[in-house]
């Protein structure tokens, strides 16, 4: 087989010349926008979708409702302002075939709506898909009803034989390796006969703010739903069984994709400002107002977006990323040029994203002249001069986001296959340019 290009494609990444200033309007949630494309399509009346994102894995997650006779309309909104996406809940259908890419919001949310199906999903995707777990989803959707035929391995590649129904009922699953598990039994679960009681069993759960996030969309389509901020139990979440409301939702720009960004700003001593930045919001990067903060930079919430300022120095952090461990790359590679070490914990669970997020961060700074060390649980960083090489990016977004921002600081870096931000933003290396002014 050959290689494709646009993978083993090096990109130079544009070294800053001075302090950037600049408003970069980015693009809306991947997280929001499937987790909406998800409720319209069990909804019982058509739905909006204002300013998705358009990306590999939104777009993944479109085809496989698609493909399951879901209509999604793409087009301009009612009021002719923006993109805009239709969709026209029906029945769902199978046999159908759904390819998830290594969107783990495709591989995850999909499977309770496929045993909603009246006939066979099968389930396909990227290589690293196979390697990434979805135990907690297979074993707790066959405790509730459903019936899968996979190789026993508690991953992709699978298939569910869709009932056109399914009994839910109480389920306990060990979701310390993904929180993608709860919220994938929440989402289908007003659909589920008995709604669904979910009891988490490990001893650590990751990226919590994206839970509230499921909880928060779905009391928004008319959901009931407890959950422990909502004075229920630790760890225990319910849903009752219901019909959903189609809504006309407006997508929040995705602010974990906002990091480079603002980490332009703090690395560079420059302005940046987000426009549409939420006053309130489910998103766990909005974390990065105050780790940024910590790290040398100051912000300001207007009504017209976040404006992020860095103050020319770059302070160290010790910090646990356990609730927003997408920041973790971008994060990681602020600490590399940073003025003093830095610990990032919590992120064990990183192994399992992407890539091997902790494998590759150390191994891709330390090639630049860095000094990275994996715990158990997370990163060492202790900040040495770096120079330029290439930066590999293993198919991971957030690698090319990660070294593009090093690249700012430090000549000659080359970002492998800068493509691969079309994960989740396809426009990136417009976007960056554009706010260096190039
Ligand atoms: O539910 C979601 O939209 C997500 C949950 C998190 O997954 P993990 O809990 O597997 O980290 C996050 O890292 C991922 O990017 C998006
Ligand atoms: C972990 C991520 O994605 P996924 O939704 O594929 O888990 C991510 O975007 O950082």
């Amino acid at each position: 087989m050959t290689a494709n290009p646009a993978h083993t494609a090096l990109w130079p990444a544009p070294h800053a010349s001075g302090a950037v200033d600049a408003t970069v309007h980015v693009p809306g949630s991947k997280s929001v926008t499937n987790r909406a494309l998800v409720l319209a399509a069990l909804a019982s009346e058509p739905g909006w979708l204002r300013r998705p994102l358009r990306s590999r894995d939104t777009l993944l997650m479109a085809d496989a409702l698609r493909a399951m006779g879901i209509e999604i309309e793409e087009g301009v909104g009612p009021d002719g302002t923006g993109e805009a996406w239709r969709v026209l809940p029906t029945g769902l259908r199978g046999p159908a075939t759904v390819d998830v890419g290594n969107a783990g919001t495709v591989m995850r949310f999909l499977p309770p709506v496929a045993a909603l199906a009246d006939g066979p999903v099968r389930f396909d995707g990227d290589p690293r898909s196979y390697e990434r777990p979805l135990n907690g989803v297979i074993d707790a959707l066959r405790h509730l009803g459903a019936r899968i035929d996979d190789d026993g391995r508690g991953t992709l590649p699978l298939t569910v034989h869709g009932g056109g129904a399914l009994d839910g009922g109480t389920v306990s699953v060990d979701a310390s390796s993904s929180s993608q598990f709860v919220s994938a039994l929440l989402l289908s679960a007003p659909r589920f006969n008995q709604g669904v009681e979910v009891r988490h069993t490990g001893s650590t759960l990751p990226s919590v703010p994206h839970i509230r996030m499921t909880v928060d969309m779905l009391r928004a389509v008319g959901a009931q739903v407890d959950s422990p901020e909502s004075g229920g139990e630790p760890d225990v979440w319910r849903v009752t069984p219901g019909a959903l409301l189609g809504r006309d939702l407006t997508i929040e720009p995705d602010l974990s994709n906002a990091q480079p960004f603002l980490a332009a700003a703090l690395v560079t001593g420059g302005r940046v400002v987000v426009p549409d930045w939420p006053a309130r919001t489910t998103q766990g990067g909005d974390r990065l107002r105050e780790i940024f903060t910590e790290m040398g930079g100051s912000c300001e919430l207007t009504e017209y977006g976040l404006v992020f300022t860095g103050s020319g120095s770059v302070h160290g952090i010790d910090v646990d990323l356990g609730d927003v461990g997408e920041l973790a790359p971008g994060v990681a590679a602020v600490a590399a040029l940073a003025d003093s070490p830095s610990t990032l914990r919590g992120v064990a669970h990183l192994r399992l994203h992407e890539t091997d997020r902790l494998a590759a961060l150390t191994k891709e700074i330390n090639e630049l002249g860095g000094d990275v060390t994996e715990t158990a649980d997370g990163l060492h960083i202790r900040p040495r001069p770096l120079h330029g090489g290439v930066f590999h990016t293993y198919e991971d977004h957030r690698m090319a986001t990660a070294g593009a921002v090093i690249g700012l600081a430090v000549e000659g870096v080359r970002i492998e296959n800068v493509a691969t931000t079309a994960k989740t933003m396809p426009d990136f290396p417009d976007l960056w340019t554009g706010m260096l002014g190039a």
